[in-house]
Formats: C-alpha cells, sequence, structure tokens
C-alpha cells in the first residue's frame, strides 16, 4: 500500500468516466474540472474501456481496496457494466449517478458486480428537484432509486447538497430515510472552491447540531473522520406512536470538506478524470499526471509519483495567515505559478 508524506494511506481511487451529463445542476463542481455542458455522445478524449481496466488492475496492486465510478454521469458510458464486470475482486465496487438511467440497467450493474449506489437527490419536491438541477427527471430518479433497491443495492445513498436552495428541504430528507427502509441520506456541504458563488454556502455546523440534537447515535466513519447520525422519524422523535415504527431509523452522514483540515488529513483517495489523468486532490488542477499511452511500469510510476505529491488541502496547501484567512502556503507557490 502506497502511503503519501502526510502519512495518508492509498486505499480508494475515484474514476471519472466522463464529463458528459444530462442534468446542469446550478452547483456542480464536475468533480474538479468545471463545466459539464456539451455534447451528451461519447467523446474521443474519453478513457476507453480497455484504459481503465489498466489502471485499475495497476492500483489493484498497491492494495487499493475500494474503487468509485463517477462524471459527469457515469451512466451515459454505455460500457459500464463492462468495466465493472473487469474491475479487479479485490475492490469494493461503487457507483455515483444523477439515477436517471437506473430504470432497466440496476440489476445489471449488480450482476456485474456493483455493490454500492449513490444517487443524488436534491429534493423530496418536483419543482425545487427542476431548479436545482435543470431538468423535468423527478420520477425518472425516483424509479432509479426504487429500481437500486429491487436489484438488491442496500443501503442507497441519496445525496445531497446542502446549500441556500436546498437548507430548508432538510428536516424532510432526513425524515424520508429514517422512515424509508433500504435508504441512507449524505448530506454534502456545498464546494463552491470550483464553481464560485460563495454567497450560497449555509453553515453546516447549525446541521451538525441539529441532527446531533436529534439522533440516538452517532459514530464517525474513518475516511474523512466523516460523522454519522442514526435518527429515527419525526414521529418517533415527537413520541406520537400512530405514525411511523417506533424502531424505524435512518443514518444520516454529513460531508463536510470546506476548509476542513482534520477531512483532509483523513483523505485516502486519488482521482482520475475521465480523460485519464490522475489526481491527487479534488480541489487542485496542478498536480494533473496523463496516463495516456503508458504502459503498465509507466502506470505504476506515474501512480506512485502523484502519491508522493499529495498534499492535503486544507491545512497545509492552504494554510491560515495571521488574520486566520486562508491563504496557499508559500511552500507551494512556484508549483502553483507555473499552472
Ligand atoms: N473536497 C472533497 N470532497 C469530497 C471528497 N469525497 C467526496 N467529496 C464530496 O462528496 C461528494 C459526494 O461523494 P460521493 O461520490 O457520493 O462519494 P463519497 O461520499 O465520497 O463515498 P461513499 O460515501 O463511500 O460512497 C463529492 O462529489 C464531493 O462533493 C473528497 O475527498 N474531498
Ligand atoms: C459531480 S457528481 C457526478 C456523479 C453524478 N452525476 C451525480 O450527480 O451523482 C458527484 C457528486 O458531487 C456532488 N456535487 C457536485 N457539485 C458540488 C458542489 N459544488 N458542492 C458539493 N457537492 C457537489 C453532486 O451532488 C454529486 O452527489
Ligand atoms: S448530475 Fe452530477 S455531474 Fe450532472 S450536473 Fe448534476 S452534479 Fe453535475
Ligand atoms: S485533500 Fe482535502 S480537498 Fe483534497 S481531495 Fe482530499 S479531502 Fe478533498
Amino acid at each position: 500500500m502506497l502511503t503519501d508524506e502526510f502519512g495518508r494511506e492509498v486505499t480508494g481511487v475515484r474514476v471519472s468516466l466522463t464529463d458528459r451529463c444530462n442534468f446542469d445542476c446550478v452547483y456542480c463542481h464536475n468533480e474538479g474540472l468545471g463545466d459539464t455542458r456539451g455534447p451528451m455522445d461519447p467523446q474521443d478524449d474519453e478513457m476507453s474501456t480497455d484504459d481503465v481496466v489498466r489502471f485499475l488492475e495497476v492500483a489493484a496492486e498497491f492494495d487499493v481496496r475500494a474503487v468509485k465510478f463517477t462524471g459527469g454521469e457515469p451512466m451515459l458510458r454505455q460500457d459500464l457494466e463492462e468495466i465493472i464486470a473487469r474491475t479487479p475482486d479485490t475492490m469494493e465496487v461503487s457507483l455515483t449517478t444523477n439515477g436517471t438511467f437506473l430504470p432497466g440497467r440496476a440489476e445489471a450493474l449488480v450482476d456485474a458486480g456493483l455493490e454500492r449506489v449513490n444517487v443524488s437527490q436534491d429534493a423530496l419536491d418536483r419543482e425545487q428537484f427542476a431548479a436545482v438541477t435543470q431538468s423535468g427527471a423527478y420520477d425518472k430518479v425516483l424509479e432509479g432509486v426504487d429500481a437500486a433497491l429491487a436489484a438488491g443495492l442496500d443501503p442507497v445513498k441519496l445525496n445531497m447538497v446542502v446549500f441556500q436552495h436546498t437548507a430548508g428541504y432538510v428536516p424532510e430528507m432526513v425524515d424520508h430515510v429514517a422512515e424509508n427502509d433500504g435508504l441512507q441520506l449524505q448530506l454534502i456541504q456545498y464546494m463552491p472552491e470550483l464553481t464560485g458563488k460563495p454567497e450560497w454556502n449555509i453553515d453546516i455546523d447549525r446541521v451538525h447540531d441539529w441532527l446531533a440534537e436529534r439522533a440516538d447515535e452517532i459514530e464517525h466513519r474513518e475516511m474523512h473522520n466523516r460523522r454519522r447520525y442514526w435518527v429515527g422519524g419525526s414521529d418517533a422523535a415527537d413520541g406520537d406512536e400512530s405514525g411511523s415504527e417506533p424502531d424505524s431509523r435512518g443514518m444520516v452522514e454529513i460531508v463536510d470538506p470546506v476548509e476542513n483540515p482534520t477531512f483532509c488529513a483523513n483523505c485516502h483517495r486519488v482521482r482520475v478524470t475521465h480523460d485519464g489523468y490522475l489526481k491527487g486532490c479534488l480541489n487542485r488542477n496542478d498536480d494533473l499526471k496523463p496516463m495516456g499511452e503508458m504502459t503498465r511500469p509507466e502506470i505504476r510510476e506515474a501512480f506512485r509519483d502523484v502519491v508522493a505529491n499529495r498534499v492535503p488541502f486544507y491545512g497545509e496547501y492552504m494554510v491560515r495567515n495571521g488574520d486566520g484567512e486562508w491563504e496557499l502556503n508559500e511552500k507551494y507557490v512556484d508549483e502553483y505559478a507555473e499552472v
């Protein structure tokens, strides 16, 4: 297993299979790569099936135990089932999707070896959903969640980005997962670093506090030191036994990477862009390494290099100055200037 200079073992890879998408979410960071808008057809710059599999086989040699497929919208790749089937057996395979293509394909993905899925669902309300995703696919997404559950994927995590447009809908989403078996909720702090619009930020600590009051159990996940809250439905919390089952509970995880050195200190993943660049950190584009036509030994070397150059973004790459503001650590200024 490879470990970076900051003692962070690399146990997972996050592979973006395309930067195309059928949605146009107002907040989208596209895994650090900018715009998802553009043609929907397969593009020449995307890694081929063989490229993806070759990279995963090399990563497995370094004891990488998990792969997350993402995008853009990874289900626009018609070879996703083949990629999953050819992923080394030693890796846990998970997928993050907007859910629209799960109906009709969820079962084949499971047959191929998919073990977990996260489906982005920012609201339980058709109009609000349309406003955030700029798509009319609300019903398809709900169908997609059902298809994933029916195919045996358990839990299905719903991803909700918490920002000004959605913050008011958090309580009903929490009830939704508490009252529906098989669902979990991941509340993702809105990340303005790559999208601009800091005015959309909300105070994620208030969400933590609210959940801490409601939860009957709180866990810490090793990855990113994320907190997980186990909560009952609101009827159960009010002592109203006429509603949900008293013992019906749901898990709510908070992903709060923004200005959070603890999150970065517990970051164990390397990324790959849709066009085959290794990338050490979501928030940086100055450490990209192209794999292009590389042979296996060259990919091994590039992977070692990227791990060796990984730097926790908050707390090391960015540090607080005397006024408490985050600024680029002088150590990395030259490197940054070369981009
Ligand atoms: N800054 C930062 N944000 C992350 C990181 N990992 C996840 N996120 C944020 O969380 C979003 C959702 O992540 P998912 O694709 O659902 O996967 P995950 O939650 O990381 O993984 P699992 O919970 O294991 O399924 C990402 O698109 C980011 O916005 C990370 O390493 N750094
Ligand atoms: C870039 S999307 C790619 C996968 C798929 N298209 C989807 O939406 O699930 C991966 C995750 O990033 C989240 N995300 C996108 N932009 C974000 C931002 N600015 N802040 C926080 N999370 C964001 C999305 O909500 C989604 O859960
Ligand atoms: S569905 Fe995913 S990739 Fe597409 S715009 Fe929304 S967040 Fe971005
Ligand atoms: S170092 Fe921090 S910002 Fe960069 S990918 Fe890891 S958790 Fe995200």
